[in-house]
């Protein structure tokens, strides 16, 4: 069967938060029928730009362009100069002390980018940890309800263990 489609996923989140590995844990599931995962992946701070293609069971192609943290602050320059299809954004439920960042980054988005709330994920990565905020928690310190009122997507997840990271692929590809 050939390739339907090719989506631009542009992946964005403070430093620390999650992003390469879940993009490694995506490329996992793709490549294996394994769902969970509990050994330790290797991963060092994205210098710059990663790009990683995966292919799901339908044979939908999706381009992962994960702009590492040191970059963060050109994401918007970054995201004018090519069509993106989705945003994924990782926020590090154990941080709570980026929570001011990501909340600007955040409200920069929803003002500044004609994307459609559908289009965007934001990822609670580092769920289930110790020392996590909770999805109610981090939705009130966000401020949620007043930046897309309720209309963004959210999933929690855990790039350790492989926690929901099937929902996530679920959502990438609906
Ligand atoms: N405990 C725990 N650690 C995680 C989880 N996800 C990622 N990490 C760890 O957090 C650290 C940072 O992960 P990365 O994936 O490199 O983070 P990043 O967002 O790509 O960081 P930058 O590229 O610097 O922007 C690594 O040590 C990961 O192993 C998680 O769900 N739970
Ligand atoms: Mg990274």
């Amino acid at each position: 069967m050939s390739d339907i489609l090719t989506k631009k996923i542009l992946i964005l989140g403070s430093r620390w938060s999650g992003k390469s590995l879940l993009i490694k844990r995506l490329e996992e599931i793709c490549s294996s029928s394994k769902t969970n995962h509990d050994e330790f992946l290797y991963t060092t701070a994205t210098i710059g730009k990663t790009l990683t293609v995966i292919k799901n069971k339908r044979n939908q192609l999706f381009e992962l362009h994960e702009l590492g943290s040191t970059l963060g602050c050109l994401w918007k320059t970054f995201y004018m100069s090519t069509h993106f299809d989705k945003i994924i954004y990782v926020i590090d439920s154990t941080q709570p002390w980026s929570i001011s960042f990501t909340f600007e980054q955040l409200r920069e988005i929803c003002e500044q980018i004609p994307i459609k709330p559908k289009n965007i994920l934001l990822v609670f990565n580092k769920t289930n940890e110790i020392n996590s905020l909770n999805k109610a928690t981090l939705i009130e310190l966000l401020d949620l309800d007043s930046i897309w009122k309720g209309e963004v997507e959210i999933i929690e997840t855990n790039a350790r263990t492989g926690m929901n990271l099937s929902s996530l692929l679920d959502w990438l590809t609906h």
